[in-house]
């Protein structure tokens, strides 16, 4: 599956944060699954098609493969191409979107400007290679100027939030956005300086002339394991925003907010094309939900998602406990990376290695969530008044659960 115009490393070590000794579920597949039309079928029934065969593998640019092997560190650079049926009355309308994933580059214990200052070189290294290979909307990965260190409690972490419209990370990149003719999607943690210097988990959308079209703020905060955001911050207050952007409709739901299906209709319903989800998230807790949750929510609001997820594994300087039993540790665990893009016909390219940095660049062509629309007619057949009045019944103090008791019991 990795096929042609990818620059992905060699076997993984063990122990490194690979599966096994491998950097992903696809390559244990394809290593040993030995006869071609099982492994297309399982490559169908796990991966699904794409107007009848597995999602293509595109050919980059050779000068940005090349670039990304020069890379201050090598990266995983691959591409995918997802195709609509042909139309009468419409053209088709591709565009070509990058996902970043990356782990932190120096120590948690350096100086706040070394750790974000080397962040930021290694992003702008593979936001350059993206805008080289013709990337036209890009999503970097969830808090990506800084650690994850909400595991951690401690407030001094705070002082990496940031205007979202005015900030300094968001000057870096509006450059690029239009050096590039790009759209970026760039999830800080944000400061409100009106409103008291309050904190959030944001997203900015920066547009291809490199403006600020707008920015989303993370509706749902983890209350699970290590996750401890809401000492940091509360759930957003912008409900489910779609920007509309030169080259498409997008949307972000960050994080936390993927396991929850009506977090991902709000984005369908206000007409959302491509769905980004930049996260964090670590194998222990939430692998086995990874494949799963962008896919089923491309599939049931007719769009495409872009799950992005941070990689490598964070160690703090000081031991912390979240009240789950497990003894004080530094660290929470590996970010699994793995990010994919997943389509609204149940297709996904495979992942991007679960053990390093990456860039993963997918031309989608839009035409192909409304014929998912057409054929599926879910936008139709679901029932938004009854769920509407269950919705409002459920939020009163006097909701009683319909249950049906047997009178025989
Ligand atoms: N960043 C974040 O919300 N992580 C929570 C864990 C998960 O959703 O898997």
């Amino acid at each position: 599956m990795h096929g042609n115009g990818t620059a992905a490393s060699s076997a993984a070590p063990s122990g490194s944060g690979s599966l096994a000794g491998a950097h992903s579920v696809e390559e244990i597949l394809e290593t040993h699954i030995k006869d071609p039309e099982q492994l297309r079928e399982v490559q169908r029934v796990l991966y699904g098609f794409n107007c009848g065969h597995p999602v293509v593998p595109l050919q980059l640019p050779k000068e940005s493969l090349a670039a990304a092997s020069a890379a201050s560190r090598p990266f995983d650079f691959r591409g995918y191409a997802f195709a609509a049926a042909p139309e009468e009355l419409r053209p088709p309308r591709v565009v070509r979107i990058g996902l970043v994933q990356n782990a932190v580059v120096a120590p948690t214990t350096a100086p706040f400007a070394e750790q974000r200052q080397a962040i930021w070189d290694r992003v702008c290294e593979i936001v350059n290679t993206a805008g080289a290979a013709g990337v036209k909307i890009l999503c970097l990965q969830e808090a990506w100027t800084m650690p994850f260190a909400f595991c951690t409690r401690e407030k001094h972490w705070c002082e990496f939030a940031e205007s979202a419209e005015s900030g300094p990370t968001t000057a870096l990149l509006q450059p690029l956005a239009r050096r590039w003719g790009m759209v970026v999607v760039s999830p800080i943690l944000e400061r409100d300086g009106a409103h008291g210097d309050t904190i959030w988990n944001t997203a900015v959308v920066i547009g291809n002339n490199g403006n600020v079209i707008g920015k989303h703020r993370k509706n749902h905060i983890p209350r699970v394991g290590d996750f401890n955001e809401s000492t940091y911050y509360m759930e957003g207050d912008m409900g489910h925003p779609v920007f509309e952007t030169a080259y498409g409709r997008i949307a972000v739901n960050i994080c936390y907010g993927r396991h929850h299906p009506l977090n991902w209709m709000g984005f369908g319903l206000n007409g959302a094309e491509i769905v980004f989800n930049p996260s964090a998230t670590v194998g222990e807790l939430s692998e086995p939900m990874w494949p799963i949750e962008a896919r089923n929510a491309a599939i049931a609001n007719s769009y495409y998602v872009a799950a992005i997820n941070r990689v490598g594994t964070e160690h703090f300087p000081r031991e912390f406990t979240s009240g789950d039993g497990k003894p004080a540790h530094k660290d929470f665990g590996h970010f699994y990376g793995s990010s994919y893009v997943a389509a609204p016909d149940a297709s996904r390219t495979p992942a991007l290695a679960r053990d390093g940095d990456g860039l993963l660049v997918a031309d989608c062509d839009l035409n192909l969530c409304r014929q998912l629309k057409d054929k599926w007619g879910f936008r139709m057949t679901a029932r938004y008044p009854l769920y509407s009045d269950l919705l409002a019944a459920y939020t009163r103090p006097d909701y009683a659960p319909q249950i049906i008791r047997d009178p025989s019991l």
